[in-house]
This record gives C-alpha cells, sequence and structure tokens, in this order.
C-alpha cells in the first residue's frame, strides 16, 4: 500500500452534498491540508456550474488547503493535482499508454474524458483552496449528458478492466500530490509545466478554446510560465487563463 503523505489530513465520508461544499465550511478550521473523501454525493457540481454525474463506486475527493498565495500561484494546483491524478492512474492501470491531459486539468483515455477537477476559493486572513476531483473509476455518465463535441465520458473499469476502490486510489492520489506539490514549493512551476506538456493532448494541433464571452481557435503552441493556454491564431499568438477546449 502507498503510505498517506506526512501532513495531510484525512477524512472519509458516507454521504455528503459535495466535498467541494464540505471543503468550504471545514476549511477555515483546518490548520493544515485535508482530504476529504465521499462514498455518495448528493450534489456534485463540475465546471462553469454544471452537475457532476456521480455514481457510487466513483471517486469523489476534495483536498482543501489553507492557503495565503497570490491567486494566481495557488491556481497552478490545477496542474498539480492533473500531474498527480495521471501518476496515480498510471501506477492503478500498470501503463500510462492511453492517458493524457487536457487543458487545463482533465485527464483522458483513450481519448475520452476520465476525471475532471474543479478548483474553488476564498480569500482573506484564513484564505483556502479547494481542489474537487472526480474520476469515473467503475462508471461514466451517458455520452448524450455531455455538451454536443465535448469529449465523450468513459470509466476505468470499462477502458481497463481494472477495479480500485474510491479509498485505495486516495492512497496513490495523496502521494502523488503530496510529491508534485514538493516540487513546486522547491523549484517552481517550471519543472511541472514541463512534465505537463510532455503528457498534453493535441499540443502542435487545432482546437478551439470556447469562454463565456467568445470563441477562440489556432494551434496548441504550449502552456505559459503561468498555466495559460497559448494558441497560434492567424492575427497571432493569445493567451488564454479559463475556457473550455474542443478538439477539431
Ligand atoms: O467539471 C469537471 O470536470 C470537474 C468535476 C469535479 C467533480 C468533483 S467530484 C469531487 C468534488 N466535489 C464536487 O462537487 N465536485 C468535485
Amino acid at each position: 500500500m502507498t503510505d498517506w503523505p506526512e501532513g495531510y489530513g484525512r477524512r472519509v465520508l458516507d454521504e455528503v452534498d459535495s466535498t467541494n461544499a464540505e471543503a468550504a465550511r471545514i476549511a477555515a478550521g483546518l490548520a493544515g491540508p485535508e482530504w476529504i473523501l465521499a462514498l455518495r454525493q448528493t450534489a456534485a457540481r463540475g465546471r462553469r456550474g454544471r452537475p457532476w454525474v456521480n455514481p457510487e463506486g466513483n471517486f469523489a475527493a476534495t483536498l482543501v488547503m489553507p492557503m495565503s498565495e497570490p491567486p494566481d500561484h495557488a491556481a497552478l494546483r490545477s496542474f498539480v493535482a492533473a500531474l498527480a491524478l495521471y501518476d496515480a492512474l498510471e501506477a492503478v492501470i500498470g501503463t500510462r499508454a492511453g492517458l493524457s491531459l487536457k487543458w487545463p486539468n482533465d485527464v483522458l483515455l483513450n481519448g475520452g474524458k476520465l476525471a475532471g477537477i474543479l478548483l474553488e476559493s476564498a480569500g482573506g486572513p484564513r484564505g483556502w483552496l479547494a481542489i474537487g476531483v472526480g474520476v469515473n473509476l467503475l462508471a461514466a455518465p451517458d455520452a448524450a449528458q455531455v455538451e454536443p463535441g465535448a469529449v465523450p465520458p468513459v470509466s476505468l473499469l470499462v477502458e481497463t478492466g481494472v477495479r480500485v476502490t474510491p479509498e485505495r486510489f486516495l492512497d496513490a492520489l495523496a502521494a502523488s500530490f503530496a510529491r508534485h506539490e514538493t516540487t513546486l514549493a522547491t523549484y517552481g512551476f517550471d519543472p511541472l509545466r514541463r512534465l505537463w506538456l510532455d503528457r498534453a493532448a493535441r499540443l502542435g494541433e487545432g482546437v478551439t478554446a470556447r469562454t463565456l464571452r467568445d470563441s477562440v481557435s489556432g494551434v496548441f503552441e504550449t502552456v505559459d510560465a503561468s498555466g495559460q493556454l497559448v494558441l497560434k491564431t492567424p492575427k497571432g499568438r493569445v493567451s488564454i487563463a479559463a475556457a473550455d477546449i474542443f478538439f477539431e
């Protein structure tokens, strides 16, 4: 079994509305980072206010950390979490074949969405960051439930035949997260940026970034030093801080 990382708390709930909502409720009383794992969520949420379909047996957890860093630096945890998920999945599957990362922080398996991450935060003297992680370990939602043109959801069980419990998966994820978090604290974002790019889906290919206001198409050139997506478009380079990415 993977060793639980020193300095990280862990609580396991049978049922909760959303582990991110629970994180917001307990954050002010925490002295250090705490993983919250839920075996059932009744009101799980995804990015951009979308609901997250979370059948029992899938992985649903949030790491909540007291946070005093500027928001842009704190948000780099989205890459820390994506790399940690990639490593934990590689460990349970036994290979990295078929795994890739989709900006900003989805994990793909065989081209389908296997896992998503939702970052939420609060500032102020008792500021915190919540990193919510959902992985389709057993079952994926119906492809009809996702936005047209979005990557279709897949599950670990159907794609690989591998069955892993949420508790065991948390052990692997927490250990990988702690390792990448130490890299961020010691060496900064650049080594993580390189690892992320090495695992990126569709690098050098055409993608469309849809923000709440508009849509930009271009070649996915890189991720810059602050984690923004850089697209090469006919009008020049465009850096994008937040968007949904659609493959062409
Ligand atoms: O839209 C996405 O891709 C992000 C999905 C994040 C889902 C997880 S499940 C655990 C945590 N609790 C929530 O309510 N959401 C996140």
